[in-house]
């Protein structure tokens, strides 16, 4: 699959969503979000917010649930239009229920895992989803540092894929900049979440191209992609 390259608007300026969406023309997926200060120690934005940004920009939006109580509310941003909704499996009672809810409405079906939550459990319900989310740092926050020592987490997981013969995108998200993507796309990620290194740059379309550029061709020298 090619590469992926969603910015996260939690580094836009939020009173200007929809102008922040059309500066990152040219990007797969706006990356959004959505934290309730329980799951996560930060507050940001909910569901009218999401319905308003499907109308305003034709990028599809990518929504990741830093919320508790994921079971009953990630449906709710697949009926608000979110074209992806990412739960995290920390927060879900069910989440084999919750993704098969999710497809069923129309989404993709994506689970995200925090930096200390292990991939091998869940190898078994890898078919049930469309994409895998592995948090590379701790979630709540934009503009921390790449946590390296998930690297082996990312490897681990392009290898399950490969092993079940899977299309189940594998998307890693904090941290990822310049200086950080090309590690990532070479263990194994296709899908890469950028906020300030996006929204931080004076041409965040640039930056979208430029991230892009550096992944392919790390992709392209990489191991895992070669071997398909
Ligand atoms: O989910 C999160 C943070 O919890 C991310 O999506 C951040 O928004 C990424 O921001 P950068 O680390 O790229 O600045
Ligand atoms: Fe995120």
């Amino acid at each position: 699959m090619a590469v992926q390259i969603n910015p996260s608007i939690l580094s836009a300026d939020f009173a200007r969503l929809a102008d922040e969406a059309k500066a990152v023309e040219g990007a797969d997926w706006l990356h959004v979000d959505v934290m309730d200060n329980h799951f996560v120690p930060n507050l940001t934005l909910g569901v009218p917010i999401v319905e308003s940004l499907v109308r305003a920009t034709d990028i599809p939006l990518d929504c990741h649930l830093m919320i508790e109580d994921a079971d009953r509310w990630a449906p709710q941003y697949v009926e608000a239009g979110a074209g992806s909704v990412t739960f995290h499996v920390e927060a879900a009672a069910a989440p084999v229920r919750l993704a098969r809810e999710i497809r069923a409405k129309g989404a993709r079906a994506s689970m995200a895992l925090k930096p200390a939550t292990p991939i091998e459990p869940y190898e078994d319900l890898l078919p049930e989803l469309d994409m895998l989310l592995i948090m590379t740092v701790e979630p709540g926050f934009g503009g921390q540092a790449f946590l390296d020592i998930m690297l082996p987490k990312i490897r681990r997981t392009r290898e399950l894929i490969s092993k079940h013969g899977l299309e189940l995108w594998l998307q890693v998200d904090g941290g990822v900049s310049a200086s950080t993507i090309e590690q990532c796309a070479e263990a194994g990620a296709d899908v890469f979440v950028a906020g300030s290194a996006v929204y931080g740059a004076g041409d965040p379309a640039e930056a979208v191209r430029a991230l892009r550029a550096q992944a392919e061709r790390a992709t392209a020298r990489a191991s895992w992609a070669c071997d398909d």
